[in-house]
């Protein structure tokens, strides 16, 4: 089974906007609400895909309802924690001719509800493969990934690791199965500009040296570097498309990645199907479906187990 945990979850009100002027009033062309959060956009990909998975993480108030509701119509299995106080934040994701985002701080956790995550996370088996992916909410501690790792460590568990800066270093330590930060954000984690392939490949490199099995360095418009456990690079750039909305295209990549990774075996192919997946949901003004994807691929979709 794949469990994905999505700390603070939220509602993306996507809208459409000409030209976006600030201090003024803005009308929008168009407009959707969608569900959001990282680890619940890789639960909706991977339905799409055909495959299984449970989302975890915390939800709270009338907008967390509806987000519950929202990924049980797209076929997703939730397993949230309904905390007592607060709200599901509402981020605000403005397509004009620059995307910009506003994400909310979203409600806190309590120390119960964290215990209560840690019960759920018990049912998890060797074998398993559990996304940890996106911000947390700022009344938590850093270490909070860490301590999962820390917890399941002795029980050969496939760990994916989405967040940035300490959220992320921090893991490493506990052997990550996958990370995968965009080339920005390995940037940011080494105070470094990287201009040349050759310079991402060194400090993804260097992720792996401090820990993590596979890393995906993810480049937008550029494609994926893959470095794999085995000390190989495969590079892949994206195919040619429009885009309408690249929210998402990671956790899509991430679904993907497992998707093709769970059907073959083969890293090569993971990569592939991650684009395809990344790119289709990028090309689209929401996360991508599986004809969407299939599309995109360069081999008969059987060759990704699809
Ligand atoms: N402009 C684009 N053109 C083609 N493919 C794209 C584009 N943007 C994203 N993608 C696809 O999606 C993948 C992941 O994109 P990106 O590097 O933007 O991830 P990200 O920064 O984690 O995204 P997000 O946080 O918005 O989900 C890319 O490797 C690529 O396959
Ligand atoms: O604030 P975080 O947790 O870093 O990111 C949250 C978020 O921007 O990530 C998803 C896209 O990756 C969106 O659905 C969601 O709004």
């Amino acid at each position: 089974m794949i469990y994905t945990v999505t700390f603070n979850p939220s509602l993306d009100y996507v809208v459409q906007i000409e030209n976006l002027t600030l201090g003024e009033v803005n009308r929008t062309s168009c407009e959707a609400i969608y569900p959001g959060g990282k680890g619940n956009n890789v639960s909706v990909v991977l339905a799409n895909l055909g495959m299984k998975s449970r989302a975890l993480g915390f939800i709270a108030g009338f907008t967390g309802d509806a987000l519950e509701k929202m990924l049980t119509d797209f076929g997703c299995t939730t397993d949230f924690i309904r905390l007592k106080e607060g709200m599901t934040r509402i981020n605000v994701k403005i397509n004009a001719s620059e995307e910009s985002e506003i994400n909310g701080q979203g409600p806190e956790i309590t120390a119960e509800a964290i215990r209560e995550l840690f019960e759920k996370l018990e049912q998890i088996q060797e074998g398993d493969i559990l996304v940890l992916a996106g911000s947390i909410p700022n009344t938590l501690p850093e270490d909070i990934y860490e301590r999962i790792m820390e917890r399941l460590a002795e029980r050969k568990i496939h760990i994916v690791v989405d967040a940035t800066k300490d959220l992320l270093l921090n893991v490493l330590k506990y052997h990550p199965f996958l990370i995968k930060p965009n080339n920005h954000e390995l940037e940011e984690l080494f105070g470094v500009t990287l201009k040349q392939e050759k310079d991402i490949i060194v400090y993804a490199r260097k992720l792996q040296e401090m820990g993590a099995v596979n890393v995906l360095i993810s480049m937008a418009g550029d494609g994926a570097l893959l470095l794999t456990e085995d000390g190989k690079v495969y590079r892949k750039m994206p195919p040619k498309g429009n885009v309408v909305n690249s929210v998402g295209a990671g956790d899509s990549m991430v679904a993907g990645f497992l998707t093709g990774y769970l059907n073959t075996n083969n890293y090569e192919k993971a990569l592939q199907l991650g684009i395809a997946a990344g790119s289709a949901s990028a090309f689209l003004s929401w996360l991508a479906g599986k004809d969407e994807i299939v599309k995109l691929l360069q081999q008969p979709p059987e060759e990704y187990g699809l």
